[in-house]
């Protein structure tokens, strides 16, 4: 499976650190960075992750900033991105079985690394699970469809 992630100066510890974990387990990582501490503007990661999903590249993206919120934001803005918060494994896998989330968002300043890494797991080895839920999905996907409308109408 291969895995793009990415972070912004508030959430490089922890990128780093899950991409570490994640490539100890096999899995194909596509590191979009910011690699340093330097004060750098998260959409420019978000965007950068969130085409790569979108683009098939990559199967599943992970984001981290210093809340998570922020970078997840901005993924959410791509068209076919449902970025997901999550700080706590029960959302990690609902955030797979319901909402089909292709990206995990994650803060740095808000978790610990061990807590993190079982979120990551726990994401990344759930699974859609369908039926009602693919209902709703279609739905959020029109809704994109419409923004565009009232865009040209504008
Ligand atoms: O965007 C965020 C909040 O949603 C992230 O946490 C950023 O990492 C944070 O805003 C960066 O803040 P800084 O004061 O520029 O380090």
């Amino acid at each position: 499976m291969k895995i793009a992630i990415g972070s912004d100066h508030g959430g490089v510890g922890l990128k780093e650190a899950v991409k570490e974990h994640l490539e100890k387990k096999g899995y194909e990582v596509k590191d979009f960075g910011t690699y340093t501490r330097e004060s750098c503007d998260y959409p420019d990661i978000s965007r950068a992750v969130a085409f790569s999903v979108v683009k098939k590249e990559s199967d599943l993206g992970i984001l981290v900033c210093g809340t998570g919120i922020g970078i997840g934001i901005a993924a959410n803005k791509v068209k076919g991105i449902r970025a997901a918060l999550c700080h706590d494994t029960f959302s990690a896998h609902a955030s797979r079985e319901h909402n089909n989330a292709n990206i995990l968002t994650m803060g740095e300043r808000v978790i610990g690394q061990a807590l993190a890494l079982d979120i990551v797991d726990t994401f990344l080895g759930a699974k859609f699970e369908g039926g009602r839920h693919q209902n709703r999905i279609d739905k959020i996907t029109r809704l994109e469809e419409e923004n565009a409308d009232v865009e040209e109408e504008n």
